[in-house]
């Protein structure tokens, strides 16, 4: 996807960088730059539209919070379904729950029983890969349902966090890595 004047889009200069946040230690990788502009955020999202389009994808699953802002407009533009996997106390109903470690903290995600059907090919998305931990949590909550995991798309890979280890069975996209 090329930017104003065919230029191609360096994505990298939207990524704003701050070092010890949310706690000492952690360099946060923050997509917001990219999100508030709006030709940006779509060059973005219709990368990671080819990579579904590539692999027939059948619906969207992807972790609170900011794997719902990479993760619906995928779904809008395909015309699949997204279904959020949330944190603990925010989904009503029967859901079925995952517990996981982070780069700061541990956490459990839930996702409703009735939200991918078996056989299903699902996507997952997330702004950032770090340790990995969300998104193996997110790949286990649709696999318990039966669903067919045919790609994990991110914004971000933070590679020194080997991440990518935890997802190195399932088709990868990343559109920058750190
Ligand atoms: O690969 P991991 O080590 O699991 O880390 C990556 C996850 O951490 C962040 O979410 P966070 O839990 O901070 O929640 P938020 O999206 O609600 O801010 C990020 O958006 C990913 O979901
Ligand atoms: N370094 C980081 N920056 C932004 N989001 C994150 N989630 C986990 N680690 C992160």
């Amino acid at each position: 996807m090329k930017g104003r004047k065919n230029m191609p889009i360096d994505f990298s200069k939207y990524i704003a960088s701050y070092p010890d946040f949310p706690e000492p230690g952690i360099l946060f990788r923050d997509i917001s730059p990219m999100l508030e502009n709006g030709e940006v955020y779509r060059a973005a999202t219709d990368k990671i539209v080819d990579f579904a389009k590539e692999r027939n994808v059948q619906m969207i699953v992807g972790p609170e919070a900011r794997g719902f802002i990479v993760g619906c407009p995928v779904a809008y533009k395909l015309g699949v379904g997204f279904s959020p996997a949330r944190k603990k106390n925010k989904l009503p109903g029967e859901t079925i729950e995952e517990s996981y470690g982070l780069e700061y903290g541990k956490s459990s995600l839930y996702l409703r029983t009735n939200a991918v059907k078996p056989g299903q090919r699902v996507l997952v998305t997330d702004d950032l890969l770090a340790t990995g931990g969300t998104i193996d949590a997110t790949i286990r909550l649709v696999e318990k349902l039966g669903g067919i995991v045919v790609g994990t798309a991110f914004l971000i890979e933070l590679s020194d966090l080997k991440g990518r280890e935890k997802v190195k069975n399932y088709d990868f996209f990343t559109l920058l890595k750190y």
